[in-house]
């Protein structure tokens, strides 16, 4: 497992072209190596953010778009059209870049057919032995990462794609990928910006307990990166984002 990097950014749009910037030179140099670039999406307001510039700057990118699958690190169990899914409207966002269907594989729906334990355990199966290249993550101000909520039975439950009920964060039912999974994707990078994810961000880098806090036990086997705005860095200690490591 690989210890974090925090990167240091002004302000979330910072954040968001960081990120891209990053993505689009992590997918060529993987594509380069002739590989398929396998990437784990999340959801959140920062997220949401960078799919309309990564959208907007992977058309005229080096990138090979029939080369790239998109996965989903959690959902919303809500109806397809709902605003609360994560993966449709990034779907939407990221649809001018022409990634074939069968390469897109968001978490089932409501209208899908089955109820929530038969659509983690679908998705665990579409899954297969996937590794993701990259895992992208947000934090919530409480710590969570996708759907695994501190001292909630989502942060501990075993298995690799779970049912989430009670999500103290609504919609209530949800479903998630354990750390079993995220843990194995070969790079773990967060986007977390805004004074209120100050203290998760400090909780997290400090490794608090991984119950208490999930974003602290989270982190890829190559490499951890941290991009954050000054305010989400707010309240690690000086020396650890002067140095940039951790
Ligand atoms: O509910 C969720 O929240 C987190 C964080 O979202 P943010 O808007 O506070 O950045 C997100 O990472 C996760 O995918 C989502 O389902």
């Amino acid at each position: 497992m690989s210890d974090g990097s925090v990167l240091l950014h002004a302000d979330a749009d910072a954040v968001a072209e960081a990120l891209v910037a990053r993505l689009l030179a992590r997918i060529v140099e993987l594509q380069t190596a002739g590989r398929v670039a396998r990437l784990c999406l999340t959801g959140g307001r920062i997220a949401t953010r960078a799919y309309q510039r990564l959208a907007a700057e992977g058309r005229n990118s080096a990138v090979d778009w029939g080369r790239v699958e998109l996965w989903w690190g959690d959902e919303r169990f809500v109806p397809t059209d709902s605003e609360d899914r994560n993966a449709e409207p990034a779907i939407a966002q990221l649809a001018p870049l022409g990634i074939p269907a069968e390469q897109i594989h968001p978490m089932p729906a409501t209208d899908g057919g089955t109820g929530l334990d038969d659509a983690a355990e679908a998705y665990d199966e579409e899954l297969g032995g996937t590794q993701f290249d990259v895992c992208l993550l947000g934090l919530g101000p409480d710590g969570h990462v996708a759907s695994l909520f501190p001292e909630h039975p989502s942060s501990y439950e075993p298995g690799r794609v779970i049912a989430v009920r009670s999500s103290p964060k609504p919609p209530p039912e949800r479903i998630s990928l354990t750390l079993e999974v995220i843990n194995n994707a070969a790079e773990v990078w967060f986007l977390v910006s805004g004074a209120d994810k100050a203290k998760a961000v400090a909780l997290a880098l400090l490794r608090t307990g991984p119950v208490q806090v999930p974003g602290a036990g989270t982190r890829g086997r190559d490499r951890t990166l941290w991009l954050l705005d000054r305010e989400a860095a707010a309240e690690l200690p000086a020396d650890l984002t002067q140095r940039g490591l951790l």
